[in-house]
C-alpha cells in the first residue's frame, strides 16, 4: 500500500540553519496496518507524515501509494488517497460552516473544484447515519456551525470526515494531544473502531507510549530522523510500557525526558 524508499528531506540545506530532518527512510506499509509512530521531540515524526501527504518535497529518496510513484505528487492531488487529521482541532474543520456543510466539503475532496457541493436531501440524510456513529448527539445539530462543537467534538467530526470517502491511507498526527483525558479516549476508541470497521491502512503519531502499544498491529520508533525499531504482530503484542522506556534510555543513556511521553 505504501512504500518509502531512501526518502530523506533535509531543511535550508547548504545553509547555517540545516536540518537533517528524516535520514535515509526505508519502510513497507502493507494494506490493513496499523501502524504507531513515537519517538522524542524532534525524531522526524511529523516530517515524515508531512512528506507521505506530500505537504513538503523530499531532498532525496521516493514515495509509492499502491505502487504509484507519487514523490513529486503535489499535495492536493495526494489528498485523493489520503485522509488526516492534526493535532489541533481548529484545523480540520472549518468554523463558520455547519455541520453538514463541512461534510459536504470532504465528500468533494480529491475531486475537481467546482461551485456543485450543496446539500441535497440524500446528502443530509447520509450525513445524519454517519453522525450518529459518533454518539455524541450531534446528528440533532447538523445545521450549526462547527464553531459551536467543542474541541473533541470537533475532533470526532474531522475523523468521520477524513474517511467518509475511505482513503487508502489514513495519517493522525498526534490527533489526541490537544484534547482532556477523557475526550482523548474516547476519540481514540472511535479511532480504533473506524480503522477496524473500514480495513483502514492507518498511521497514528503519539506522544503517548500507552497509546502507541494498545492500538495498531505494528509499532515504529523514531529517532534522529531514522526508523530505530520497527516491531509488529505478536512481537508488537508482548511489548510493554516499560520496554520502550529502556529503548529510549538506551538512545539518551538516560530516562526519557519528555514528560509527554509518560502519559501511561
Ligand atoms: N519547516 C521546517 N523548517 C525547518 N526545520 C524543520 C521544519 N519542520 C521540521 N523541522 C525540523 O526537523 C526536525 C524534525 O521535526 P519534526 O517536527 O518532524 O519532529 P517530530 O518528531 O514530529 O517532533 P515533535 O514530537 O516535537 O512534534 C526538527 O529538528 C525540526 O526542528
Amino acid at each position: 500500500m505504501l512504500e518509502i524508499r531512501n526518502l530523506r528531506k533535509v531543511f535550508n540545506e547548504g545553509s547555517i540553519n540545516e536540518v537533517v530532518a528524516i535520514r535515509s527512510v526505508n519502510c513497507l506499509v502493507q494494506k490493513g496496518d496499523f501502524v504507531t509512530v513515537i519517538g522524542s521531540n524532534g525524531a522526524g515524526k511529523s516530517t515524515l507524515l508531512n512528506l507521505i501527504a506530500g505537504t513538503f518535497l523530499p531532498s532525496g529518496g521516493d514515495i509509492f501509494i499502491s505502487g504509484e510513484r507519487v514523490t513529486q505528487w503535489p499535495e492536493h492531488r495526494r489528498a485523493a488517497y489520503i485522509g488526516r487529521v492534526f493535532q489541533n482541532p481548529l484545523t480540520g474543520t472549518c468554523a463558520s460552516m455547519t455541520v453538514e456543510e463541512n461534510f459536504a466539503l470532504a465528500g468533494r475532496r480529491g475531486k475537481k473544484p467546482g461551485l456543485r457541493w450543496g446539500v441535497t436531501r440524500q446528502d443530509h440524510k447520509a450525513f445524519q447515519e454517519r453522525i450518529r456513529l459518533l454518539g455524541l448527539g450531534l446528528e440533532y445539530r447538523l445545521k450549526d456551525k462547527v464553531g459551536l462543537l467543542s474541541g473533541g467534538q470537533r475532533q470526532s467530526l474531522t475523523l468521520l470526515m477524513a474517511t467518509l470517502q475511505k482513503p487508502r491511507l489514513l495519517l493522525l498526527d498526534e490527533h489526541t494531544a490537544a484534547l482532556d483525558p477523557p475526550t482523548a479516549e474516547q476519540v481514540l476508541k472511535l479511532t480504533r473502531e473506524l480503522i477496524l470497521e473500514m480495513g483502514l491502512t492507518s498511521i497514528m503519531v503519539t506522544h503517548n507510549m500507552r497509546h502507541a502499544l494498545e492500538l495498531g498491529n505494528r509499532l515504529i520508533m523514531m529517532h534522529e530522523g531514522g526508523i530505530i525499531l520497527d516491531v509488529a504482530g505478536e512481537e508488537k503484542k508482548r511489548l510493554t510500557v516499560q520496554d520502550l522506556l529502556n529503548e529510549f534510555a538506551k538512545l539518551k543513556g538516560d530516562a526519557v525526558s519528555d514528560d509527554k511521553m509518560l502519559l501511561i
